[in-house]
């Protein structure tokens, strides 16, 4: 069993639990908690014992706030990582391709790149005191990869570019009737709700369901490339007098002024 520092990983039963484990920073994540984050799904991959995997984040608040700004803040990128990359395109890949279920347990706040990664998973239950957004054009960032084209298919263009544009926090029944969640329950629930539903799946046959998730991904794998070319956008952007705004108004609890970064070419 690989040891962590920014997340949990368990198993009980057939079902992998991973916890994003930075309550402090309301489980944002730096570079290092996403190499962890694809440590733990790909051990869950190769455990011919695991069924299905829960992701959820630490304590009552979050599930997770997305890029860790207060990092940004201090040192201009997500901080340091083994293989000196930035892995979160790798990361939203992995959840996609392990053949094995992947349930949110949204146990709090889910925003920005936090909100992306419930987004891409299977199947997401959250609690009622759960939140939903995307941050990035507050903050100076975006995911114009999975994080828009994805979302879009699963609530809808005009509900995916609501989000986006006004970067509005959803509570979670809006989240379920948008079709953004498949149930949502009391926060004390939550765990064993997910659990069950793990339980359930861990019934059924493990071929039939890798072959029914790759059948639903290939829909949508032309978005790697998107994502490929968001990612590349975004290194470019976050530097950028625009981007380095975004993330100084959002350190320094200001407005951001985007005024003056209006372009038409
Ligand atoms: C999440 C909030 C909406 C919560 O608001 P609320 O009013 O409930 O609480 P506070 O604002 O007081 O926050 C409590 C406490 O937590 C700290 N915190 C919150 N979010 C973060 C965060 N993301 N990083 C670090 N710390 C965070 C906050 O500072 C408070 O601490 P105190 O010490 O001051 O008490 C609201 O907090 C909020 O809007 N947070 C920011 C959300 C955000 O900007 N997320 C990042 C978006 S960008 C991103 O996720 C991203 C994703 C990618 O995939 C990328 C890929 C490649 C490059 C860049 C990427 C990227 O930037």
């Amino acid at each position: 069993m690989p040891s962590f520092e920014d997340i949990l990983y368990s198993v009980e039963d057939s079902t992998a639990l991973i916890t994003i484990n930075r309550p402090h920073r309301f489980n944002a994540f730096r570079g290092a908690t996403v190499e962890e984050l694809i440590q733990a799904f790909r051990t869950a991959w190769a455990d011919p014992g695991v069924r299905s995997v829960i992701l959820t984040g630490a304590g009552e608040k979050a599930f997770c706030a997305g890029g860790d700004q207060k990092q940004r803040a201090e040192t201009g990128d997500y901080g340091a990582t083994a293989s000196g990359m930035f892995e979160i395109g790798n990361l939203h890949k992995t959840i996609r391709d392990i053949p094995k279920p992947v349930i949110a347990a949204v146990n709090g706040i889910a925003v920005g790149g936090g909100h992306v990664l419930h987004v891409l998973c299977d199947i997401s239950i959250a609690a009622t005191t759960a939140r939903f957004g995307q941050a990035g054009p507050r903050v100076g960032s975006f995911d114009a990869g999975f994080g828009s084209a994805y979302l879009a298919r699963v609530i809808g263009e005009k509900r995916a570019r609501e989000m986006w544009y006004l970067c509005r926090v959803y509570d979670a029944q809006t989240a379920e009737r948008w079709g953004l969640v498949n149930a949502v329950v009391p926060p004390e629930q939550l765990l064993s709700e997910a659990k069950s539903w793990a339980a359930e799946i861990a019934e059924k046959s493990p071929t039939a369901l890798r072959i029914l998730k790759h059948s639903f991904n290939a829909d949508t794998d032309h978005q790697a490339g998107l994502s490929n070319l968001a990612m590349s956008a975004l290194d470019i952007f976050t530097d950028s007098p625009e981007g380095v705004e975004g993330a100084a108004a959002f350190a320094e609890k200001r407005r951001p002024d985007f005024a003056k970064h209006v372009s038409w070419h």
